[in-house]
C-alpha cells in the first residue's frame, strides 16, 4: 500500500514525560538532567521533537519538586508547555492529555524524555502510517536475540524457566501515537480496572482498539542504566555528523 506523505500543513501535539526520579540511572540529580555535549536529555529530547516539522507544541509532565527545570532553555520556549506529573509514568502521561483541547489537536505523540535518539525518519514513519490507516501506533524494535524467561531457583538465583519464541517479539519505543480522546479514555478506564499500564499502547489494547507496530531503528534507546548515557552520547553525535554530511548533490 503507498503510504501518502504527510500533509505539510497538518501538526501534531507531544506530551513528554519527564517526571521521573530516574533511580535506575544511580546519578546524583533525575536521569532527565544529566547532560550530554552540555545540553540535558530533556532538552535533547524536546528539541528533536520540536525541530520535526510536523511537531509545533509540547507538554512536559514535570516532578511537583522539579528545581531543574528553570534553568534549562525550555522555560522560554513558547512550543513548551509544563504541567504537574504523578506517581507513575501512566498518571504524568494522563496529566498531560488533560492539557491537550481535543480541538485543536485531535492526535497525540506520547514519548520519553530519556529518549533523546529519536529519528525525524522514524517520527515521519509513524505519522504518516498512522494517519494513513487512521489508526494509533508506536514506534518498536524487533527483538534480535534469544530470549529466555526466568525463575528465582533457592540454589542459584535467576535461572532459565523457558525460551520465549522471539517471532513477532518487539520492544516497544516511544513515540507511541493515538487520538487524544482515545488514548484518555482508554487510560482512565485502564486506571480504574487497576490495570498496569507501562506504556500508551497497553492502555489501547485493553480498550480492544488497534496498535500499529511501526518497525523503528534501534538507536531510540531509554535511557535507564547508568552504561546508556555512554551510547546515547555516540548515537547523537553520530546522527550530529550525518546530519551535516553533504548529501550526493553537494559531493564536489
Ligand atoms: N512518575 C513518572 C515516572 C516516569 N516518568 C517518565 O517516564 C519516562 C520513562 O520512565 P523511566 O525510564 O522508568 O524513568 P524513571 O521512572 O525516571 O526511571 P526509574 O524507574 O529508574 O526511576 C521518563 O522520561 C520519566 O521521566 C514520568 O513522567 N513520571
Ligand atoms: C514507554 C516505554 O518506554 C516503552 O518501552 C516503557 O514502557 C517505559 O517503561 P518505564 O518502566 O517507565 O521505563
Amino acid at each position: 500500500m503507498l503510504i501518502k506523505p504527510i500533509e505539510l500543513t497538518q501538526q501534531f501535539i507531544a506530551v513528554v514525560p519527564a517526571a521521573g526520579a530516574g533511580k535506575r540511572m544511580l546519578a546524583n540529580c533525575p536521569k532527565q538532567y544529566l547532560t550530554i555535549d552540555n545540553k540535558t536529555i530533556l532538552e535533547h529530547t524536546v528539541e528533536r521533537l520540536l525541530s520535526h516539522p510536523s511537531i509545533n507544541k509540547v507538554i512536559i509532565a514535570l516532578s511537583a519538586n522539579d528545581e531543574y527545570f528553570p534553568q534549562t532553555s525550555l522555560i522560554n520556549n513558547v512550543q513548551v508547555e509544563t504541567v504537574i506529573g504523578g506517581k507513575e509514568r501512566v498518571d504524568s502521561v494522563l496529566a498531560g492529555l488533560t492539557a491537550i483541547d481535543p480541538e485543536d489537536y485531535s492526535w497525540v505523540l506520547v514519548h520519553d524524555a530519556a529518549r533523546p535518539c529519536v529519528t525525524h525518519d522514524d517520527i515521519s514513519s509513524l505519522i504518516t502510517h498512522c494517519l494513513a490507516k487512521e489508526v494509533g501506533g508506536l514506534l518498536a524494535a524487533p527483538v534480535r536475540d534469544t530470549m529466555k524467561r526466568s525463575v528465582l531457583s533457592t540454589l542459584n538465583g535467576q535461572q532459565v524457566l523457558s525460551t520465549v519464541a522471539r517471532e513477532n517479539l518487539w520492544h516497544a519505543l516511544t513515540p507511541q501515537m493515538f487520538p487524544v480522546r482515545e488514548l484518555k479514555a482508554a487510560i482512565i478506564n485502564g486506571l480504574k480496572q487497576g490495570a498496569e499500564l507501562t506504556d500508551e499502547s497497553s492502555a489501547i489494547e485493553r480498550a480492544n482498539l488497534p496498535s500499529l507496530l511501526i518497525s523503528a531503528s534501534s538507536e531510540n534507546i531509554k535511557i535507564t542504566h547508568p552504561d546508556d548515557l555512554a551510547l546515547a552520547t555516540f548515537f547523537l553525535a553520530k546522527q550530529k555528523q550525518q546530519q551535516h554530511k553533504p548529501t550526493q548533490q553537494e559531493t564536489p
